[in-house]
């Protein structure tokens, strides 16, 4: 059996739009391997949708060749399809019954034994949040209803787009918190966002596109590993600071007061060659290498504007966790 749950070659979606072209896809080669979760990241208007449309058999493709847990589209796309599960919204759910209840309703008529919504909703963590009504519930527990609903077939796979699309901060957090674990429950997760935040802290391994094509693909640690390492450096005079480690053959940005140093190995180095001259450092930081400097350096631009307000909660909320965890290492 093949180790790709989803493999694209060489696919192309155009559109036409008031006489004009669109290349929503274009040349996408896309392996997805067997086991965790995918992350399928870039910025708006990339062609995620467009993407997942053509895997989910929602649209046909203009050129490649597509197969999905080994079935051949489009040959086979009834037989994939069953094995594969997606976020459906809108409409899917009575607000006056309780998330259990429209559970149990979504089971029978899709001919499934009743057990299965015990153990979707474990699987999600809804407890007894399940037994209240829908109409009360908050956006993150909606959309793990979603989830949960996606998810009483047993599908092999599941196929998530923006699944943190519309949620306030809290159910961002409720939304990625859940994920992880669904891939830990033997799910092969595919989830497509624009949020590298969001990728980086869920994700195993991605798939970056840009105007429709991949440009960069493997395991996040190991993109992470291949960015710069950079380090904030605080010190009474920046300036003759900036000259030392220069003439030392650092490159060195500055950033307000403060110096940013890359592409070094050893931070304490930086410490000696400035006590050496006299400077003394207050402070000495690390910067995490992000997927946002390896996004940049593939594509010479960011994912999200800083205007985007989804970005921008979701880019508070992990920080606001590193700096918990910072807290913690500490
Ligand atoms: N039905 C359509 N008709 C014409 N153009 C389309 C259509 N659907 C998408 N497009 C265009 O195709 C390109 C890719 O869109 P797509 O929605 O796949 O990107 P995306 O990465 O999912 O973006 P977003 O994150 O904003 O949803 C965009 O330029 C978009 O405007």
């Amino acid at each position: 059996m093949s180790d790709l749950v989803v493999e694209t070659r060489g696919l192309r979606k155009v559109y036409r739009d008031a006489g004009r072209k669109v290349v929503a896809v274009d040349s996408l080669d896309l392996a997805v391997e067997r086991g965790g979760v995918h992350g399928f990241l870039g910025p708006n208007g990339s062609g995620k949708t467009t993407t997942i449309r053509l895997l989910l058999g929602l649209a046909s493709p203009d050129e490649g060749s597509i197969t999905v847990l080994g079935q051949s589209y489009p040959e086979q796309v009834p037989a994939a399809l069953t094995r594969v599960g997606a976020l459906l919204e809108r409409g899917l759910f009575s607000p006056g019954l309780s998330g259990r209840r429209n559970l149990d309703l979504l089971a029978r008529a899709a001919g499934l034994p009743k057990s299965r919504v015990g153990e979707v909703i474990e699987q999600v963590d809804l407890g007894e949040v399940a037994k209240r009504r829908y109409r009360g519930y908050s956006l993150g527990v909606r959309r793990r209803l979603s989830l949960a609903a996606a998810l009483l077939k047993k599908p092999e796979l599941l196929i998530l787009d923006e699944p943190s699309n519309g949620l306030d901060p809290a159910g961002i957090r409720d939304v990625r918190d859940t994920i992880p674990r669904l891939a830990e429950s033997g799910v092969n997760v595919l989830l497509s966002s624009h949020i590298l935040a969001e990728v980086q802290e869920v994700c195993g391994s991605v798939s970056i596109i840009d105007a429709g094509r991949l440009v960069g693909s493997g395991k996040v640690a190991d993109l992470l590993g291949e960015s710069t390492a950079r380090t904030r450096v605080g010190v009474a005079e920046p300036d003759r600071a900036d000259s030392v480690l220069s003439g030392a053959g650092y490159q060195v940005q500055r950033e307000g007061d403060f110096l940013v140093v890359e592409g070094h190995e050893h931070p304490e180095m930086i410490t000696r060659l400035l006590a050496d001259s006299g400077l003394y450092v207050s402070e000495l930081h690390a910067i995490r290498p992000t997927l946002e400097s390896y996004f940049l350096k593939l594509t010479g631009h960011r994912p999200t504007s800083p205007e985007d307000p989804q970005a921008r909660a979701a880019d508070q909320t992990a920080e606001h966790l590193r700096d918990l965890e910072d807290g913690a290492d500490s």
